[in-house]
């Protein structure tokens, strides 16, 4: 398997080589010294809405991006008609260094590996205890892109009036994930928005979950103008409905950070994933790795941090946790 950098402003990996090689480079770029940045709220089919002050401005990239991406969360330089007025277009012309990229590996239906979001801090992975019923493994597999994407993860827990979290909590105690658990009267009387808002003050926090889990309540109580920003950019789009095959960029009230929505989990698939950085989320192990194989996948018989643990460096609970997230990376029927 061909192994890829890390480092978070490549630009998207193309998984098939280009037939036709290099493309004639050049040295001479405009510099577009007039462009004012943007953050870019939602992508649909090449129209690009962005925030640019307070106005909400349609751009397309412009030719001399060439194949680089720009996703939802990206900061952008923009330039042309800033105005923001219907039938407008104005172009990016540079994207700003990522902070961190979730991405997402190339399956069956999509044969490149593509960045989901940019320069996101945290992931929220939503998860009913109840109606669906929880799915563990998804939930582990979410907590391995946060890993891998250096996001902390988030763990928010719904229906709490249906099901009781203490089984779901007891499995993630070793991980010692942040959790928030809510349910349908906090719904209702606002509480449980207060109590999820206070993790993500001045974040930037991606949110995932399966569809029914109560994203889409929860996401409404935390952003309530929510109705009006989707209502914004299904003007300029011309859409009727936000169709979720984008992610889409929310303000908190008062400027304290930002919620993303995303589509559908089945999104992260996990081919990517390298072991050296999901242990990175394991400080008690890392150590330990240091007698470890060169590219030790931390699952084979000379792995290195067997021993570590017998050895009274580290509860064996975390190991078996790290080997338990690391094995969700393939793929299996339901995921
Ligand atoms: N009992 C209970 N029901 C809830 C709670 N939160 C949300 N629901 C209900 O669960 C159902 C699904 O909620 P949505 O917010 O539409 O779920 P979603 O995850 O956005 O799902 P999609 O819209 O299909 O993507 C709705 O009928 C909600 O009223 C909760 O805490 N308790
Ligand atoms: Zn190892």
């Amino acid at each position: 398997m061909r192994r890829y950098g890390k480092n978070p402003d490549e630009d998207d990996v193309r998984v098939r080589p280009n037939r036709k090689g290099n493309r004639p480079r050049t040295n001479i770029r405009p510099k577009h010294e007039d462009a004012s940045e943007g953050l870019v709220l939602t992508v649909d089919r090449g129209r690009i809405t962005c925030l640019i002050e307070d106005r909400t401005v349609t751009a397309m990239k412009a030719r001399e991006l060439g194949r680089k991406s720009v996703v939802v969360g990206d900061r952008v330089m923009v330039v042309g008609d800033l105005t923001g007025a219907k039938d407008t277009l104005a172009r990016i012309v540079r994207v700003q260094p990522r902070t961190s990229v979730l991405r997402r590996t190339a399956d069956d239906d999509d044969p490149f590996e593509r960045v989901v979001v940019a320069n996101a801090d945290q992931l929220a992975i939503v998860t009913a205890l109840a109606d669906p019923e929880p799915r563990p493994r998804l939930i582990d597999r979410c907590l391995v892109a946060a890993y891998d994407a250096g996001l902390t993860p988030l763990l928010v827990l719904t229906k709490s009036d249906l099901a009781s979290p203490d089984t779901l909590l007891e499995s993630y105690g070793a991980l010692g994930v942040p959790y928030v658990v809510t349910n349908r009267d906090e719904l209702t009387d606002g509480a449980a928005a207060d109590r999820v808002r206070e993790r993500l003050t001045d974040r930037i926090t991606a949110f995932v979950g399966h569809s029914g889990v109560g994203k889409t309540t929860l996401v409404n109580s935390l952003v309530p103008a929510r109705k009006r920003a989707t209502g914004h950019v299904n003007a300029v789009t011309g859409r009727g409905r936000h169709t979720t095959t984008s992610a889409l960029a929310l303000p908190l009230p008062d400027d304290r950070g930002w919620v993303i929505d995303t589509p559908g989990v089945r999104s992260f698939g996990l081919h990517h994933v390298d072991p050296s950085r999901v242990i990175q989320a394991f400080p008690d192990l890392v150590p330990g790795t240091e007698g470890c194989p060169r590219a030790c996948s931390h699952d084979e018989a000379e792995c290195a941090l067997d021993q570590w643990v017998a050895d009274g460096h580290a509860d064996p609970a975390r190991l078996y946790s790290l080997r338990r997230l690391l094995a969700t990376r393939e793929r299996r029927e339901g995921d």
